[in-house]
């Protein structure tokens, strides 16, 4: 394993987005890590649509009113791909969804994986590979409040809220994962946070081990 990865060094990661006043951040970290392996493939960084998750994955997703990474993950697979941010843009509430568009450029992929839950190192393997879409408990004022600096709690229980995670490494003895928020740039460092790891939690802090996965592309 790498000692420290970083896929926004990469070219990898598209700039830091805001989901606004709508619980739509599974579909960020949904298209931040298409975006992801989509640049790995292809070594094209294009900014993905947020907002056709929103208004046409409404079977098991629920726009607004939260979702599920998986399956926006399926979603895509089974709409044979995803529209572009600038085909497509984010409107920050549900919409209609649009017809495809018969020109326009569309990222597939061919699946996705679930990281084996409560497993620190399986979540690094999966990121020396690609940005990986990560739930987390962020419900606490601490995680809302986060300014900077290696995050240790104190959490919220329950998951409830979704980040990609972009790359891991040691910053003065102190290990974490970097993530990518959908908060806009102020929040945090630069619109990220670093979480520790190492902490011997098997969940991890606020949970961060037990639901994540990424997009396949073959
Ligand atoms: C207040 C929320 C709507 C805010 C948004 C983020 O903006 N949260 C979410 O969208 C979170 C993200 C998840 C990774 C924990 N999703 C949720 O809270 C979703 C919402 C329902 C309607 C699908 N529920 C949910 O995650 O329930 C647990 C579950 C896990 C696995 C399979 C099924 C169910």
């Amino acid at each position: 394993l790498p000692w420290a990865v970083d896929w926004r060094y990469k070219g990898a990661v598209t700039p830091v987005k805001n989901q606004g006043k709508c619980g739509s951040c599974w579909a960020f970290s949904t298209v931040a890590a298409v975006e992801g392996i989509n640049q790995i493939d292809t070594g094209k960084l294009v900014s993905l649509s947020e907002q056709e998750l929103m208004d046409c994955d409404t079977t098991l997703d629920h726009g607004c009113g939260g979702g599920i990474m998986d399956f926006a993950f399926a979603f895509i697979m089974g709409n044979q791909g995803i529209h572009t941010e600038e085909d497509y843009p984010y409107l920050m509430e549900e919409g209609y969804c649009k017809e495809r568009q018969p020109h326009a450029s569309v990222v597939t992929i061919t699946g996705y994986e679930d990281v084996p839950e409560n497993s620190e190192i399986s979540l690094l393997k999966a990121l020396a590979h690609q940005p990986v879409s990560v739930g987390i408990a962020a419900g606490s004022r601490d995680f809302q409040f986060y300014k900077g600096g290696v995050f240790d709690g104190a959490c919220s229980d329950e998951l409830d809220h979704a980040l990609t995670a972009v790359g891991y490494g040691s910053s003065y003895g102190q290990d974490y994962i970097v993530m990518k928020n959908s908060w806009g740039k102020n929040w945090g460092e630069q619109g990220y946070v670093r979480i520790k790891r190492g902490t011997g939690k098997p969940e991890g802090v606020c949970a961060i081990y037990t639901m994540a996965s990424y997009p396949v592309k073959n």
